[in-house]
């Protein structure tokens, strides 16, 4: 008996500026098609009280990270707000080879990365309905510091003003709205 070889599956990369509500979309978007992988990332962040190792992340130090990098085992890294953070990538492969659709949830700089050296990629975008109102989500959602938020801000006006970059841009006003945006986004044939 002879077992046919999987059609590799689709990478599609998720950005926004810290607090959008990536992680919020991504969540639901896993509740409703528990077949889409999510990338779990490496970083030198300090864990917050409710990530778990190599749920949310894998925590490393820096020198396992900078590691990691000369060994060349991340697909995509960067430094967002004081840390380091990176894309395994021979996990990720093999998901894409046995024919997964994995998301990436990362920040401009690994995204530009990733469409260098994955260029069948699929890039979408979440924008904030504003300045103020992702500077509110931020706030409210009392995992970082001031200076960590101050840090997050600054990087935000950046990040959007490369939201045309992308293949798809959605507004992260009305959650279910943009769901079912995010949805069509994944799920529309490649063109
Ligand atoms: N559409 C929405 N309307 C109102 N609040 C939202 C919406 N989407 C997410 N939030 C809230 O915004 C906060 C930030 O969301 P989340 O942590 O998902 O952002 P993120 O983009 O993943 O951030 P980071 O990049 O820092 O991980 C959370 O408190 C979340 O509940
Ligand atoms: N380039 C990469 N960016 C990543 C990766 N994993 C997460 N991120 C992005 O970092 C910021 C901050 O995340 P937080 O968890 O500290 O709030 C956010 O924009 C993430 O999307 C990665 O592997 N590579």
């Amino acid at each position: 008996m002879t077992t046919a070889t999987p059609q590799p599956g689709q990478l599609i990369v998720i950005t926004g500026p810290s607090g959008v509500g990536k992680g919020t979309l991504l969540r639901q978007l896993r509740q409703r098609h528990p077949e889409l992988a999510l990338s779990v990332s490496a970083t030198t962040r300090p864990p917050r009280p409710t990530e778990i190792e190599g749920i949310d992340y894998y925590f490393v130090s820096v020198e396992d990270f900078q590691a990691m990098i000369a060994a060349g085992k991340l697909l995509e890294w960067a430094e967002f707000a004081g840390h380091y953070y990176g894309t395994p990538r021979d996990p990720l492969l093999q998901l894409i080879a046995q024919g997964k659709t994995v998301i990436l949830e990362i920040e401009l700089q690994g995204a530009r990365q990733v469409r260098q050296s994955y260029p069948q990629a699929r890039h979408i975008f979440i924008l904030p309905p504003s300045l103020a109102e992702l500077e509110h989500r931020l706030r409210n959602r009392g995992q970082d510091s001031e200076e960590a938020i101050a840090r997050r801000l600054a990087q935000a006006e950046t990040e959007i003003a490369a939201a045309p970059e992308f293949d798809v841009q959605i507004v992260n006003d009305d959650l279910e709205k943009s769901l079912i945006a995010l949805e069509t986004a994944i799920f529309s044939p490649v063109p």
